[in-house]
């Protein structure tokens, strides 16, 4: 089966995740847009969605499903999203698709994290995927040393020879060279450093369940 069709099964399977009355949480990328593809199919079940960046609003507004401000919300049953990489106790390194601020915000007002993802994704530590970190522009070279001193390598991230600008309007770095141990400690210190919006560690909006897409079919992991 090839990767794309791995990201179908797991979009589709995420559709009994989904709660008939509720809002649901979208997030971004290849994955996501899949699910998003198959939840057209239950848009008359469900009153909307929060979508984690313009691409998601984007493509759920066209495929018919209605898409809520965040701020019209204060709960959310689930989130669903892909991940970059994804651990045995479902830490997650996410913003591959720079959209991981807007991520971190509809997980947090979800119950559940629901984590969509091929095989590929799953590892025994976060790290080997470079680490996108949201940060405003003025920072970015001082953040960018202390990644150095915990011995990773910071650059900012081009788009069109120039730094990819989010949704946010700010900047990504994308960290090489880090093996993190401790996701937790190590997110909660890195948001402590100025000028830092979000670092694409997800320890604390962590995944409760992963649909990891495998050669043998949907395999449900719970953490
Ligand atoms: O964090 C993300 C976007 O910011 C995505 O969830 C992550 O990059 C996985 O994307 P894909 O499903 O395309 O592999």
């Amino acid at each position: 089966m090839t990767q794309d069709e791995l990201k179908a099964e797991v979009g589709r399977a995420a559709l009994q995740y989904v709660v008939a009355g509720e809002i649901v949480g979208v997030g971004t990328g290849s994955t996501v847009n899949k699910f998003i593809d198959a939840l057209a199919s239950i848009k008359d079940q469900i009153p909307g969605a929060v979508s984690s960046s313009v691409a998601s609003t984007e493509r759920l507004r066209a495929l018919g499903i209605p898409v809520l401000d965040a701020n019209e919300v204060e709960r959310l049953a689930v989130y669903i999203d892909g991940a970059d990489e994804i651990d045995h106790q479902g830490f997650m390194v996410k913003g591959g698709g720079a959209a991981l601020t807007r991520e971190k915000i509809v997980a947090a007002l979800a119950d559940r994290f629901i984590c969509i993802a091929d095989a590929s994704k799953q590892v025994q530590t976060l790290g080997a995927f470079p680490l996108p970190v949201e940060v405003i522009p003025m920072a970015a070279a001082q953040i960018a040393r202390r990644f150095a001193a915990k011995g990773g390598h910071a650059t900012v991230r081009l788009k069109d020879g120039q730094p990819l600008v989010t949704d946010n309007g700010q900047h990504i770095l994308d960290v090489t060279g880090l093996a993190i141990a401790d996701p937790a400690a190590f997110e909660s210190e890195v948001n402590q450093w100025p000028g830092v919006i979000t670092v694409g560690v997800f320890a604390h909006q962590k995944a409760a369940v992963c649909l990891l897409g495998t050669e043998q079919g949907v395999e449900t992991l719970e953490f």
